[in-house]
């Protein structure tokens, strides 16, 4: 355990035992080995971390362009195989699945070639770069019988589930208006990142504003228009979208309209030009007779609390790290990619995972995308040479 991790665990114990979880006593005689694409900076919170205490799961391979660079990652993170490319790591009979952790616009090639090899896999969000490339990779895992799932982690954990059960539950009425803020700031990421890159599908809508877009499909049950969409973009890279402020508007048969406000920006500017401002990762969900508040959605592993202001009744507050049904599975330290992949390994192994997200829904998903550029006035996101 680490000196930070120890003085983490004395003033709480949850984050302590997040940050130093507690390592497998035994793995199943046939786990699922997950081969991961790239030496990606995500994997290792996304996947490799959350296996290393899934008894079900081991990652066995990872493959990149530079093989030494896969080599020392597999060093680092004690993955046993190194593969000279990607194809090679798909080839391999000794690979179930596959985590793609790859640019946006490398998304579809890869997954469609996963599945051609006959494996499962787990796809980072954005699905890809527009619903047609979705629609083929759903089409291509359903023939195949494979499991596909894009990596909403959000959706998995009790306190987003709380939150909605809170929201669509009754006692507030129904639903009218989520605002939703997901800004980070000036130089989180530098010039270079994949996330500022046209060409590998970059953009804030991309990176930040699908998780806005997918929450409030999520809340409505339904698919929105796109009333108005706004890019800022950053100077000399006109087709990226730095921010966007978007409004959109979703219209159900027999229920009031609802209009979401969404805000994200990739590098907000900072405050006079000297002072970062935090990030903010916040959805108010404005309802018939109160209104609900969840903070730091995308992470509530690490700290969150669901603030419910009924109408006529004392504001109250609430935290929730773990589901509370008895037979629920899940500790209060595990991160949202652990629930994740306690649901991507239950549905590759026939259980019905506590909550999925279906290749429709993630198809639905890019076409929201798609609307936001085109109403923005920026490009859309390019389609994959790989597409037939
Ligand atoms: N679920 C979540 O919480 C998060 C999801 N993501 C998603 O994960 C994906 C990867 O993000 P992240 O890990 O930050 O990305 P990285 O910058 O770490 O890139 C991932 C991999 O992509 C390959 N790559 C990088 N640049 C290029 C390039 N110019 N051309 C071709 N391939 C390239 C590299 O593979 P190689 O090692 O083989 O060279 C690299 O390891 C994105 O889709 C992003 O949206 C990102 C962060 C959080
Ligand atoms: O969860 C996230 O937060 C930061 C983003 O840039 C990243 O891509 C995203 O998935």
């Amino acid at each position: 355990m680490s000196i930070f991790s120890r003085l983490v665990s004395i003033f709480n114990p949850r984050l302590g035992t997040f940050l130093d979880p507690p390592k497998k006593s035994s793995t199943d005689p046939s786990p699922l080995r997950i081969g991961i694409l790239g030496a990606a900076n995500i994997a290792p919170q996304a996947v490799i971390g959350p296996a290393s205490y899934h008894s079900g799961v081991v990652v066995q391979a990872v493959a990149a362009r530079d093989e030494n660079r896969a080599r020392e990652y597999a060093r680092q993170h004690g993955i046993p195989t190194v593969f000279k490319s990607y194809q090679e790591l798909l080839d391999s009979p000794d690979i179930d699945a596959v985590y793609n952790p790859l640019p946006n616009y490398h998304h579809f090639e890869w997954t469609m070639k996963a599945l051609k090899a006959g494996k499962h896999v787990l796809l980072e969000k954005p699905s890809s770069n527009n619903s047609e490339e979705m629609r083929q990779m759903v089409e291509l895992a359903k023939e195949k019988n494979l499991v596909l799932l894009e990596a909403f982690h959000y959706r998995f954990h009790p306190a987003n589930q709380r939150f909605r059960e809170i929201v669509t539950g009754g006692s507030l009425g129904k639903l009218k208006k989520i605002e939703i803020q997901f800004t980070l700031p000036y130089r989180m990421f530098p010039k270079n990142d994949i996330r500022f890159n046209y060409d590998l599908g970059g953009g804030a809508t991309t990176d930040l504003g699908c998780y806005a877009v997918s929450y409030c499909r999520w809340l409505n049950e339904s698919e929105p228009t796109v009333a108005f969409a706004k890019a800022e973009t950053l100077p000399g890279n006109p087709k990226v979208d730095r921010a966007m402020k978007v409004n959109l508007i979703f219209d159900s048969p027999g229920q009031p309209q609802v209009l979401a406000e969404i805000n994200y920006d990739l590098a907000r500017p900072w405050r006079f030009g000297l002072i970062p401002y935090i990030p903010q990762t916040g959805i108010k969900a404005i309802c018939e007779n109160g209104v609900a508040i969840i903070d730091n959605f995308p992470g509530p592993h690490l700290f969150h609390t669901i603030t419910i202001a009924e109408n006529g009744k004392p504001k109250a507050t609430e935290k929730c790290y773990k589901f509370t049904e008895p037979n629920a599975v899940g500790e209060e330290w595990w991160p949202t990619y652990r629930y994740q992949l306690e649901a991507f390994v239950n549905q590759v192994r026939g259980r019905t995972p506590q909550l999925w997200i279906t290749g429709e829904d993630s198809v639905a998903q890019m076409k929201v995308l798609e609307a936001i550029y085109e109403k923005s006035g920026l490009e859309p996101r390019p389609t994959s040479a790989y597409m037939s």
